[in-house]
């Protein structure tokens, strides 16, 4: 398991959910760095740092006005190259302790040196524990983020706090306080992963029941509904002048006699095989493959009709001339063809052409089946 947790699941899903543990971490954090800035604007006040020690009060100002500004430039990479969030996170690890760790100097220098009052002390206690406690509360999509960074700032002044004599009571508080810390992150870090796991999972159903409302359950090709949206799709930017394309609807003929004849489960096998067939002449990413119904099937090209009508051709032919293996037992069958390209003033929209090409499908299936018609 790697650090964020991503050692399982699905390729996209894992990709996922880094991203979404580098975009929870920068949301998180990306103004957080001015924070130290605000601090030590308000503790150095109190402590009068400009007037006893000018210079290295206003470089610590300077020091975490550029690590806020550096935190806060680290935008995220895009969610989908995983690499690049891996890398984040990598590089992110490095530059959110810098601020802590700038502060738990700026801790010891306030509680060690005598020119500075016990108010003083006292202020720049609390804001280490308000921090360190931000820490374990926000920092918790990666867990050693969180323990580094609160550890970083809380470890320090609570072992000098143990060595002045005079701090005893309060040394036993802030070792209460750690100890308290340490619950609270083991537990933040739980519920992110839990919230996280349940974001995962919640995307895992929606993208199963996505692609199963888009696909035709028996042969895996699109069914309907997904043709249907691609032809309006295609036909609405073709209408805008976009690229041409081409529909083409194959029917297998007389299907009725292959399920009478050898039983519908062979049926299924050479609905199945065809859809094969289909696929190595309409190569899936050049097209969308289509069940429309029963033993229909459509093929969206963006092209030409001609060069349509000769791959589909080409399939009727090699159909024709052989058989196919229907589950074991092996069928001849032959299809009827209609094609159209797509033209915006004659067919208007996606169901326009579906119309003129059902026509055609219609004129080859009259004409003795077994053959192909381009819509005229
Ligand atoms: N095995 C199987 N058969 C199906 C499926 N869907 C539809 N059918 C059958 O497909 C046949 C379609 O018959 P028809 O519409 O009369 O068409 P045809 O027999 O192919 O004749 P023509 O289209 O006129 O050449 C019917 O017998 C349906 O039961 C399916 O998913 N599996």
């Amino acid at each position: 398991m790697s650090p964020d947790g991503t050692a399982r699941g699905h390729p996209a899903l894992r990709a996922w959910r880094l991203s979404q543990i580098v975009a929870d971490t920068y949301e998180r954090s990306k103004l957080a760095g001015f924070l130290y800035l605000f601090g030590w604007v308000v503790v150095g006040w109190l402590a009068d740092a400009h007037r006893i020690a000018p210079v290295p009060a206003v470089a610590m100002a300077v020091v975490f006005l550029a690590l806020g500004v550096m935190r806060l430039a680290m935008r995220p990479p895009p969610r989908e190259d995983e690499a690049a969030n891996r890398r984040w996170l990598r590089n992110y690890a490095w530059v959110l302790p810098l601020a802590p760790l700038a502060w738990a100097g700026l801790q010891a220098w306030l509680l060690l040196d005598a020119r500075f009052s016990q108010p003083v002390r006292m202020a720049s206690l609390v804001a280490t524990i308000g921090y360190a406690t931000v820490f374990v509360n926000v920092y918790t999509t990666v867990r050693h983020f969180a323990a580094v960074g609160a550890g970083v700032l809380f470890l320090p002044p609570l072992v000098l706090v143990w060595l002045d004599p005079g701090q005893q009571a309060l040394a036993v508080a802030m070792t209460f306080y750690a100890v308290y810390l340490v619950g609270a992150l083991v537990r933040t870090h739980a519920e992110y992963r839990r919230r996280l796991d349940l974001d995962v999972a919640l995307r895992e159903q929606r993208d199963l029941y996505e692609g199963l409302s888009r696909t035709d359950p028996l042969t895996g090709l699109a069914n309907r509904r997904q043709f249907t949206a691609r032809l309006d799709e295609l036909a609405a930017r073709a209408g805008r002048g976009g690229p041409g394309f081409t529909l083409v609807m194959i029917d297998v003929d007389h299907f009725k006699r292959v399920n009478d004849d050898h039983g519908h489960l062979a049926g299924d096998a050479c609905l199945v095989g065809l859809a094969q067939r289909l696929q190595a002449v309409f190569p899936p990413d050049c097209s969308l493959l289509a069940r429309l119904g029963g033993e229909e099937f459509g093929v969206l090209l963006e092209g030409d009709a001609a060069s349509a009508a000769a791959s589909a051709e080409a399939l009727r032919r090699s159909l024709a001339a052989g058989a196919i293996d229907c589950g074991g037992v092996v069928v001849r069958v032959t299809v009827s063809v209609g094609v159209a390209g797509f033209d915006p003033v004659r067919h208007g929209d996606g169901e326009g052409l579906y119309r003129a090409v059902d026509r055609a499908l219609y004129e080859a299936k009259g004409a003795g089946r077994d053959r192909l018609a381009i819509a005229s």
